[in-house]
């Protein structure tokens, strides 16, 4: 009896490489003549932030929007932080809070470099209006509330708080974090056996996704997290996924919703043509761009040109992702986006010795275990990465027949039942009606959607901070205006559809685009499906291994015009855009720290005094560890005060307080010069009772005292909120006030400008145009420079005194950063309240200097555009770089906020 159940499930059970054992190709999924809509996930949706209860004293002080309480920060996203939270209405159930920003102007332009690195497609137009960040915000919203899976990561809620423009998506919390899947000397932590459990788990995942018409586009191990208690891998971060309408076509066929009433952007399947994903896990036919290849053949060699992008590049990361557990260390490496591009077209992978902890001796590719009949795990794992691993995106195994191959049903007992347990039932399978759609998105808000006057009032009560008046420019600010405490008390909570002002060309387009694909009710389906792979295919029928990978597929391709190897450009190019700590190298912040620092929902003492806030609110977070007592300074400019006295009793002796937040500020900061700030102690001292006030702020700049406005109730707000970080301060770097430059504020500097007097006698916006001219002029020591950088210096001195910026100085107006030798950077007015930006993301890796390119826009009005139309011309090229800084609230006239672009060219970034 058992000898027959044995035989009987061998004979069920597939043998590798026999691709008569493997099953049939799954019938195509019945086509419902009116598709029944299931409701699959009930996704709270909430645009009310209620106030948090009030606690009792010593019941912990822990953050809260709405209902739930941070406990702590346990992951870290593009575009947000993740967070432990907990429910208090539900018994303190623990869910992950991702907080996110509607609008992160550091990631959309970071993303706009990288695409112009990127092979450009024939829908590059249209996708590069879709690739904001609220745009991606709104797709992962939209996605993940489609999805109601034991293996994919649930949403329960959406929070929209619109008063701080960030939206929380409350999601099922997985305490075991991501897989961990090798050590630091890259060897395998996983057995064979787990990484075969975790595969089982991904694969019913994805399967589920690709059913309901969703293409992951990043799966990788670290977006598998575990449960708890590491029973249950779940597919996480649908930040890059994608709803493809060609699939849902397929199932729904003519039944199916009308597609021109169906949201544009969200199932826009060019946007499959964009490179999104994490490179190394990227599939062939995703990096592929042209029918020839690099050496400029039409080569037959490499059959994976001009595919059509597919659900099968889950399948491809899927197959990377299984190497990676296996191994420890992925199939295609290397230490360049451009290379290990061509590394996954042309280069053919080979397993290492063993695999997994256990150490299982994998064999060899060649000849194809399958053709040996070898079955041991080694050679049936192999067999399987084969299969996954396909160049050519049509020969590739689908998900159905990875669920099963002898490996992943290995050591299942009954595998025939595990599959009939696991089949999604195609009943119960989602349909995306027009109705659902709109509201997926829709109902989270993005604008204000009441008219023209909705932007200016969004903005203005957005943009607004206490101490900042930068927005008030009808306003003019006086001592007695009570402007000042203008905060935001309260906000419509308006419920009007999402804006579609940045996306309506991209919606139009994607009208026609539809229209013209779909001429024929009747046809639909076999339309997309000339370009989308909706269907299944078994993978028995055209696989040949051999055929496939006997072939030269190593030859080094000849660069292609436009996307040179990133080796191959000039090596400075690289010293453009390092990370903070490269170019630091000093007591500044290192950019993970800085990162860390940001948080929406940062719970006190998160947060390190030495990390610079980017927000108003984790800003306060910063201020409370500022406070006496919890982080002494690190280098005392002075004797230190009594940790213990509290920053209130400071503030009341107006010395003291001065003095001592003054010197926290500069040591633990690292923003101003140490000889600077004491020798206007005196003007510090006549900052009143404030905290930090502008006088001390004006003084530790070497301003003069007569420019300095004194508004008691100023604090470190003002100084560092909405305002450029100078987290990238160094060496290269100076500051520069009305009264001159301020060279190296970090004490452990080397110093060379110190400053530049002989300003005094200008209106001080010509002493900050000649002090930007001279402190460039000194440090380049180069004479060809001096036309452009004068040229820059009175085009900005004219744009103060335009009026546009602030007739008076009184803090440091000028940050001008050296990147290198040969700097390139651009003129921007910016008064992005992105605080976390730095000026090495506006070096362009690409761009060759040229003088050529050298010219300032001859009318600095010009650079008042509107937020989005300067996105473009970001695009074009990157010279010098002027920004704006806010100015603080008793700056007197002020500007209005923009921020835009024009050029010139040489290599200093200058922020005005
Ligand atoms: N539901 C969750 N439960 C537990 N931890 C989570 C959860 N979601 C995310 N995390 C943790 O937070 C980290 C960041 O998650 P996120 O999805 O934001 O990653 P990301 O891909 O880097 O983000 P982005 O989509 O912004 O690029 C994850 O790597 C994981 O460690």
């Amino acid at each position: 009896m058992a000898a027959d159940a044995a035989s009987d499930a061998e004979q069920r059970t597939p043998r590798p490489g026999d691709t008569s054992a493997l099953p049939a190709t799954p019938p195509p999924t019945t086509t419902p003549q009116v598709p029944r809509t299931v409701e699959t996930t009930e996704v709270v949706m909430t645009h009310e932030i209620r106030k948090p209860p009030k606690r009792p004293r010593g019941t912990g002080n822990l953050r809260m929007i709405n209902q739930f309480e941070f406990v702590s920060r346990v992951g870290k996203g593009q575009h947000g932080d993740v967070w432990l939270a907990r429910d208090t209405s539900d018994g303190g159930k623990e869910v992950a809070i991702k907080a996110v920003k509607r609008k992160n102007p550091k990631v959309d332009r970071m993303s706009k470099l990288r695409k112009r690195n990127l092979p450009t497609s024939q829908h590059m137009r249209l996708t590069d209006q879709l690739g904001s960040t609220e745009q991606k915000i709104k797709k992962e919203i939209a996605i993940m509330k489609k999805c109601k899976h034991p293996h994919v990561v649930r949403l329960l809620e959406v929070i929209d708080d619109q008063l701080h423009e960030r939206i929380y998506m409350v999601m099922e919390y997985l305490g075991g974090g991501e897989i961990k899947w090798r050590n630091s000397r890259d060897e395998p932590t996983l057995r064979v056996d787990q990484t075969r459990r975790i595969c089982r788990d991904v694969i019913l995942g994805l399967e589920y996704l690709h059913h309901q018409g969703i293409i992951h586009r990043d799966i990788k191990p670290a977006n598998l997290l575990w449960s708890s208690d590491r029973r249950t891998v779940k597919i996480t971060d649908f930040g890059v996924s994608h709803l493809s309408v060609a699939q849902l076509l397929a199932r729904h066929g003519k039944g199916g919703a009308p597609l021109d009433e169906m949201d544009a952007i969200l199932m826009d399947d060019s946007d499959l043509s964009k490179t999104a994903g994490t490179p190394l896990f990227l599939a062939p036919e995703i990096v592929a761009d042209t029918p020839f290849d690099d050496a400029g053949n039409n080569s037959a060699a490499i059959p994976v040109r001009k595919q059509p992008i597919t659900k099968a590049i889950d399948v491809w990361a899927f197959g990377v992702t299984l190497y990676g557990l296996l191994f420890g260390v992925l199939p295609f490496m290397s230490t360049t986006e451009y290379d290990i591009y061509r590394i996954i077209r042309h280069q053919d992978w080979e397993p290492l010795e063993t695999m997994g902890s256990d150490k299982i001796p994998s064999g060899k590719r060649y000849p194809p275990p399958h053709a040996k009949g070898d079955q041991s795990e080694g050679a049936l794992a192999i067999d399987l990465l084969q299969r996954l691993l396909e160049k050519d995106a049509k020969k590739r195994i689908t998900l159905y027949h990875v669920k099963r191959h002898p490996w992943i049903v290995k050591d299942l007992d009954d595998p025939q039942a595990w599959w009939r347990e696991t089949e999604l039932d195609n009943e119960e399978s989602v349909n995306v009606t027009p109705a659902e759609t709109r509201s997926a998105v829709s109902s989270v808000r993005f604008r204000w959607g009441f008219g023209r006057v909705a932007p200016i009032v969004s903005s203005f009560v957005r943009k607004v901070r206490p101490t900042r008046s930068f927005r008030q420019r009808h306003r003019p600010f006086t001592d007695g205006d009570k402007t000042k405490d203008v905060g935001v008390q309260s906000v419509p909570n308006e419920t009007r559809s999402v804006s579609r002002r940045q996306s309506a060309g991209a919606a139009l387009q994607h009208t026609r685009h539809t229209r013209e694909a779909l001429p024929d009710k009747g046809k639909q389906p076999q339309i997309h499906a000339q370009n989308i792979d909706i269907t299944a295919r078994p993978p028995s029928e055209d696989i040949d291994l051999y055929k496939i990978w006997d072939k030269d597929t190593t030859a080094t391709p000849k660069p292609r015009r436009g996307s040179l190897p990133y080796q191959t450009k000039r090596p400075d190019m690289t010293l453009l855009v390092p990370g903070l700590a490269q170019r630091t190298g000093s007591a500044l912040t290192s950019p993970r720290s800085l990162s860390q620092a940001s948080s929406p929902g940062e719970p006190s003492g998160a947060q390190s005094p030495h990390e610079r806030p980017r927000s108003r609110n984790s800003l306060q977070a910063f201020m409370r560890n500022f406070l006496p007592g919890r982080h002494p300074p690190p280098a005392p400019l002075e004797a230190s005060p009594s940790a213990s006295e509290p920053l209130s009793e400071q503030a009341s002796s107006p010395t003291s307080a001065a003095t001592s937040l003054g010197r926290r500020a500069g040591a633990l900061l690292g923003r101003r010069s140490a000889d600077a700030f004491n020798s206007h102690a005196g003007s510090r001292q006549s900052s009143g009772s404030g905290p930090l006030t502008l006088a001390m702020r004006a003084a530790s700049w070497g301003e003069m005292a007569d420019y300095v406005h004194v508004r008691p109730s100023e604090d470190l707000t003002s100084l560092y909120s909405g305002e450029r970080p100078d987290e990238g301060l160094d060496e290269e770097t100076y500051l520069v006030g009305a009264g001159g430059v301020a060279h190296s504020p970090v004490p452990s500097l080397p110093s060379g400008l110190s400053t530049v007097s002989s300003t005094a006698s200008l209106p001080p916006p010509m002493a900050v145009a000649h002090s930007v001219a001279h402190a460039i002029l000194q440090r380049n020591e180069a004479a060809e420079h001096a036309p452009l950088v004068e040229a820059a210096a009175h085009s900005a001195s004219a744009y103060v005194q335009s009026g546009h910026a602030r007739a008076r100085t009184t803090s440091p107006l000028v940050h001008m950063s050296f990147h290198s030798r040969r700097l390139e950077g651009e003129v921007s007015y910016d008064d992005e309240d992105e605080s976390d930006d730095d000026e090495s993301m506006f070096g362009d890796t690409r761009s060759e200097s040229s003088d050529a390119d050298a010219e300032l826009r001859p009318s600095m009005s010009q650079l008042y555009q509107e937020e989005d139309d300067d996105e473009e011309s970001d695009d074009e090229n990157f010279r010098l770089e002027v920004r704006t800084r806010r100015p603080s609230a008793s700056a007197g006239e002020l500007s209005p906020p923009r921020r835009s672009v024009s050029r010139h060219g040489d290599r200093a970034a200058i922020c005005i």
